[in-house]
């Protein structure tokens, strides 16, 4: 007998290849087997969609080749994860073969058979050695950690009880993260094969998250239960988490936003920690939003759990499934993938679904100890000495901090000595040739370097125009703070005697493998006093010893023409005061200083009070009578291309093909205009808002307009772009 599966492979993103191939096979296939297809010249990696008897119609047997081989090593994906990559190709406009096989690691792709199954064995042979010291039971009697504070106990009980997506409003220093690792550990002792994902926003930021799960959970579960899946990792390192996952020995995974598609067969609770932070989104290929996909996989985990319970129930009498659900889960209960985002600044988009009762808030807003939240300085710059960087009253508040051995932190969110190089004769500036941006200078190696394509030269000794010597730094970066605080700190002693000490902590500094971790470790250890560094400082960190963040450039973000600017300033702000007065005993001392050409701005009456619903309360209502997210739902067509003339008359020929397309009425197409930062590496950039009150609109919409745009591409008026795309519920436009 003959099968004809469809598959799915991996097809060029607008490749307009229908959404699976029709290959042949001697065997029936279970859909979400992995197999080796034959495509064009080369084999590829597939996964089966679907195995049917009869083929389509109109094809005949010599029009399809037969599957190569099948991976059958590997266990298939299951419906879940398969109905989670559906559902993100439709919802992100891309094509399934793209989103499907982005979510498997790379190096399975180059996998023949023999290798995996030399693979699949050297696992279980590490694996059997890794086995759990002790009995997983007589290690859990004793769990590690603290005694829960009520409100961690009160968060707990509810999200076991909860029957939809949780937010957990926490404050900084509330103890979220031992909410996290409670709640892991009730889900892998409700079942022997229950699995847990744990989402951060950068990992490598967090190091001290991984060690705490480690620590928590591998004595009792094994070396192997705790993986990581995030960008950094190698191929095979990969590959190996992957395959932890999918085969059910990780019981954990940590990872970042590509770990939502992780393959986990015994998944019952996504924890998506800091929930509002922008890296969920993906910035490249589909655009998908992590968090927002993590909500849809639990109910979808949920409802296959429910359908499998029901099915249990009906049929007759049997033994539990393979994975299944033999304990824990009472009689009656339905069994569900809890999902759980926390933060102490949620998203607006979170915190409205929470006000509309589709999530349910649990609040933690004491801090651990009781400690209180810093106190907020505003430092009026326009009563500060001219040219002033640093505001002499906050540089002298450093000095007695360090005095009494306390620590500070100190926020700019821009790395580099300055922003820009200019000659003050002929008004040459430091421009990058081949983007529509100023080329950094980095005193440290004295070069201009472009952030935006890298684009590095050595500083020139005089101005390339007009061959002036004078030529200086314009604006501050992270570089130059750091050294004007070295000197102004150069007198100031540490409890023991010894001179202050200045360190800078950014992309530039961090950029060799570990340099991150020895940095964070010199704060944590006391070695280093002041921290000057970009937004990577006040994420996540547990640092003891800090009571006084100073967040020293902040205005620009208050009147930035992106309407999400004020959220995220709020956020970062919010997040860095969070880091200092973690101690207790330290709190009542903690500040946070914000130095501002603008004091009375409200934004900084709201930060005051840490009132973050009544900032959220204000900002919905700015947005409902805008129609702005959450109240409205945009996308963006973007568009590259060799010039700005090109790229937008390919939006502006989409726009018009689009009349006539349903949903039209209810979707309101802006004009073309060319991004902010326009140029990027000799390519032009131009983008279209596209906007509906009503999200099925949108999605109906962009669907019918996908095959207009691959039309466009076509047109006389279009020859040169480079590419397009649609970017659906986009972070900044
Ligand atoms: N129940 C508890 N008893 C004592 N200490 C606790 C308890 N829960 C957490 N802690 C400690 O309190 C500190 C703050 O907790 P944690 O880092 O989880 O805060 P958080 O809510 O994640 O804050 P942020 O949002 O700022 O990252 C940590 O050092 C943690 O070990
Ligand atoms: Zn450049």
């Amino acid at each position: 007998m003959a099968f004809w599966p469809s598959v799915i492979v991996a097809t060029p993103a607008h490749s307009g290849v229908g959404a699976s191939l029709t290959y042949r096979s001697e065997l029936l296939l279970a859909p979400g087997a992995l197999v080796r297809v034959p495509l064009g010249s080369r084999e590829v990696l597939g996964v089966v969609w679907d195995c049917p008897t009869q083929p389509p119609e109109g094809l005949t047997e010599a029009q399809t080749k037969a599957v190569a081989s099948v991976l059958d090593g590997l266990p298939p994906l299951n419906g879940s994860w398969r109905q989670v990559v559906r559902f993100a190709a439709q919802y992100y406009q891309r094509s399934l073969g793209e989103v499907a096989l982005a979510a498997l690691p790379p190096q399975l792709r180059e996998l023949g058979n023999d290798q995996l199954a030399r693979r699949l064995k050297r696992r279980a042979k590490a694996l059997a050695s890794a086995a759990p010291a002790a009995e997983p039971d007589t290690t859990l009697a004793r769990p590690g950690g603290h005694d829960l504070s009520a409100e961690q106990a009160e968060a707990l009980q509810a999200l076991a009880t909860a029957t939809a997506p949780v937010l957990l409003y926490g404050a900084t220093g509330s103890g979220k993260t031992e909410v996290y690792l409670r709640a892991t550990q009730q889900v892998l002792q409700a079942g022997a094969h229950t699995q847990v994902l744990v989402m951060v926003p950068e990992i490598n930021l967090t190091p001290q998250l991984e060690a705490r799960f480690r620590e928590r959970f591998e004595p009792a579960f094994g070396a192997g239960s705790v993986v990581c899946l995030h960008s950094g990792m190698t191929p095979a390192q990969r590959l190996s988490s992957w395959l932890a996952a999918h085969t059910g020995s990780a019981r954990i995974v940590l990872g970042t936003r590509m770990a939502v598609f992780a393959s986990l067969p015994g998944l019952r609770l996504i924890v998506v920690d800091e929930e509002h932070d922008p890296s969920y989104k993906s910035q490249e290929g589909a655009r998908y939003s992590a968090r927002d996909l993590a909500v849809y996989r639990a109910k979808v985990e949920s409802e296959a759990l429910a359908a499998g319970a029901a099915a249990l129930r009906s049929g007759p009498p049997q033994s539990p499934l393979p994975g299944g659900e033999g304990t824990g889960e009472g009689e009656g209960e339905k069994p569900r993938c809890h999902v759980l985002l926390g933060s102490a600044t949620p998203s607006l988009e979170s915190w409205h679904a929470a006000d509309q009762g589709r999530y349910v808030r649990l609040a933690m807003p004491g801090r651990i100890g009781g400690g209180s939240l810093p106190r907020l300085r505003l430092v009026d710059m326009n009563h500060q000495p001219k040219g002033a960087v640093l505001a002499p009253p906050l540089v002298a508040a450093m000095g007695e901090r360090i005095a009494r051995g306390e620590q500070c932190l100190v926020l700019l969110n821009r790395r580099g000595y300055a922003p820009v190089l200019a000659c003050h004769d002929c008004g040459w500036k430091s421009g990058c040739p081949h983007c529509s941006a100023y080329r950094v200078f980095h005193k440290l190696d004295r070069t201009l370097r472009c952030h935006h394509c890298g684009f590095t030269e050595r500083v020139p000794r005089a101005c390339p125009d007009c061959g002036n010597l004078d030529i200086s730094p314009v604006g501050r970066g992270t570089e130059q703070i750091e050294e004007q605080l070295a000197g102004l700190l150069a007198d100031v002693k540490r409890p023991d005697g010894s001179p202050a000490r200045v360190a800078r902590m950014d992309a530039d500094s961090t950029r060799l493998k570990g340099s991150l971790e020895i940095q964070l470790a010199a704060l944590h250890s006391g070695e280093v006093d002041v921290l000057v560094g970009t937004q990577m400082i006040a994420k996540g960190h547990d640092f003891r010893r800090i009571t006084l963040v100073a967040g020293i450039n902040a205005d620009s973000a208050l009147f930035a023409s992106d309407y999400r600017a004020p959220e995220r300033l709020f956020a970062l702000l919010m997040q860095a005061a969070g880091r200092a007065g973690r101690d207790a005993a330290q709190s009542g001392a903690a500040e946070m200083w914000v130095q501002t050409w603008y004091p009375q701005h409200p934004l900084f009456a709201t930060l005051k009070k840490h009132d973050y619903p009544a900032f959220a309360a204000e900002q919905l209502i700015e947005r409902e009578q805008a129609g702005m997210p959450p109240y409205g739902f945009q996308a963006l067509l973007r568009a590259d291309a060799r010039t700005q003339q090109v790229a937008q008359a390919f939006l502006n020929i989409a726009a018009e093909q689009a009349a006539g397309l349903p949903l039209r009425d209810q979707i309101t197409l802006y004009p073309a205009v060319p991004l902010t930062i326009q140029r990027v590496a000799n390519v032009e950039r131009a983008q279209m808002l596209v906007e509906s009150a009503s999200r099925g609109a949108l999605q109906r919409f962009l669907s019918a307009w996908q095959p207009v745009l691959h039309g466009c591409r076509s047109a006389p008026e279009a020859r040169g772009l480079v590419r397009w795309a649609v970017d659906v519920d986009p972070l900044s436009i």
